[in-house]
């Protein structure tokens, strides 16, 4: 019926609402025995593409397969797939236990299993409690156990996080991470970086329905360029001389200070010395993930206090501003990522890809070395010793 892979496909999908494009040309991997998060801001068609991942929405175009299947044709998905789109749907005046009991048997598993997840997922006191009466983390939880129900091999969360308290979220954390690594896949959105940061192994980020990066968080936070903030006491004199030099990444900060990216502030006190140039303050400034976060999905430099300056024309007029690291003009494709060296300031961070063309979807495993350019993304053979259904020991099985 599949081939028990755990492997999420999703290739080239679209869907198109009328005049809205909620998805457009979507190409990610998930492995199993991973934690893949699904970023992106409101409205950037994350649930639209876990609903046609889960059969609930007929793709405009593309696929998505969960072991080498759409949905639909997986039989008893439910013990293959365990899905939280959103905590609601539960009958208020059913207890928690009851209610996981009546998915129980729809989907042939024994009532036992109902209380084993209600373990699972820390509402073990919580089973003769009626589902109305719940708060929206409880409800959470409850949702996430009537996914988990069917032991199955893959997860896949709608923003699982939503209504969870601090010690809800560090548990949610160190659960999906157990879960995938007993070798199951786990896809889990957030429109929140940080919600995910410490738990996922890589990101597919999405803005506007289009894949902004998909790779190793560890290759995004070492993209992190920093700059370095000065006071001269002459501004011209020494953008005049960094540009001699061959330093050209400069802008300009509203507080007056200039900003040189791509170099440490040893090198720009010595051009300055050089130059004749007093330095009144030298800083040296690394953007967070956070910012890069934000650089991707809103298309717009994050960073307080930060103006935007048109790119540098060549050899052109006052032709020392250049728009900071990673910055992006609004719409699509970004035009912050080029070039490094000669006509452009700015390399893509490593996993940066422009739109995942269809027929070439990315799949760089976690590990994989910064800088990876974007050409390097290629969909990765089955790994040895696939995890079948029902394996994989955690929660116990049904
Ligand atoms: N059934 C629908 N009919 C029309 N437009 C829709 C429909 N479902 C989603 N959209 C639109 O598609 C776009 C993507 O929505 P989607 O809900 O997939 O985004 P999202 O990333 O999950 O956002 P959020 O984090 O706010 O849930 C939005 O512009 C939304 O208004």
């Amino acid at each position: 019926m599949h081939d028990g892979s755990g492997r999420i496909v999703v290739q080239g999908l679209t869907k198109q609402f009328g005049p809205v494009t909620a998805v457009q040309n979507l190409s990610f991997t998930v492995e199993p025995g991973s934690v893949t998060g699904f970023l992106g801001p409101n409205g950037a068609g994350k649930t639209t593409t876990l609903r046609m991942l889960l059969g609930l929405v007929t793709p405009t175009a593309g696929t998505g397969l969960i072991n080498g299947r759409p949905f639909h044709q997986l039989g008893n998905p439910a013990r293959v797939v365990g899905a939280v789109l959103e905590a609601q749907g539960f009958h208020a005046k059913r207890s928690a236990r009851d209610h996981l009991r009546v998915y129980a048997a729809a989907m042939g598993v024994p009532d036992q299993r109902a209380d084993q997840v209600l373990q699972l997922v820390g509402l073990g006191a919580a089973g003769d409690r009626k589902a109305g009466g719940f708060s929206l983390g409880m409800k959470q939880r409850l949702a996430l156990a009537t996914a988990l129900l069917g032991d199955p091999q893959v997860l896949v969360l709608d923003e699982p996080a939503n209504g969870l308290d601090p010690e809800g979220i560090a548990w949610l954390r160190q659960f999906l991470q157990s879960y995938a690594r007993s070798g199951r896949t786990v896809l889990v959105s957030s429109h929140l970086l940080a919600e995910v940061e410490q738990t996922v192994d890589q990101v597919v980020i999405v803005s506007r329905g289009q894949t902004m990066y998909y790779g190793p968080l560890d290759n995004l936070r070492q993209s992190q360029r920093s700059r370095v903030l000065v006071q001269p006491s002459d501004t011209g004199a020494l953008v005049t001389a960094l540009q001699a030099d061959g330093i050209t990444a400069i802008e300009q900060v509203p507080d007056g200070r200039i900003a040189v990216t791509g170099v440490e502030a040893k090198q720009v006190a010595d051009t300055a010395l050089k130059a004749g140039v007093s330095i009144y303050g030298i800083q040296e400034e690394k953007a967070d993930l956070e910012q890069l976060f934000f650089q991707l999905t809103n298309g717009q430099y994050a960073a307080p206090g930060v103006a935007q300056y048109p790119p540098q024309q060549p050899g052109g007029g006052s032709g020392y501003y250049a728009p900071p690291p990673g910055y992006q003009q609004p719409g699509y494709p970004p035009q912050g990522y080029q070039q490094q060296a000669g006509s452009g300031y700015y390399a893509p961070p490593p996993g940066y890809q422009q739109g995942a063309p269809q027929g070439t979807p990315p799949g760089t495993p976690p590990g994989t070395p910064p800088g990876t350019p974007p050409g390097g993304y290629q969909q990765q053979p089955p790994p040895p010793g696939q995890q079948q259904p029902g394996q994989g020991g955690f929660g116990g099985g049904a």
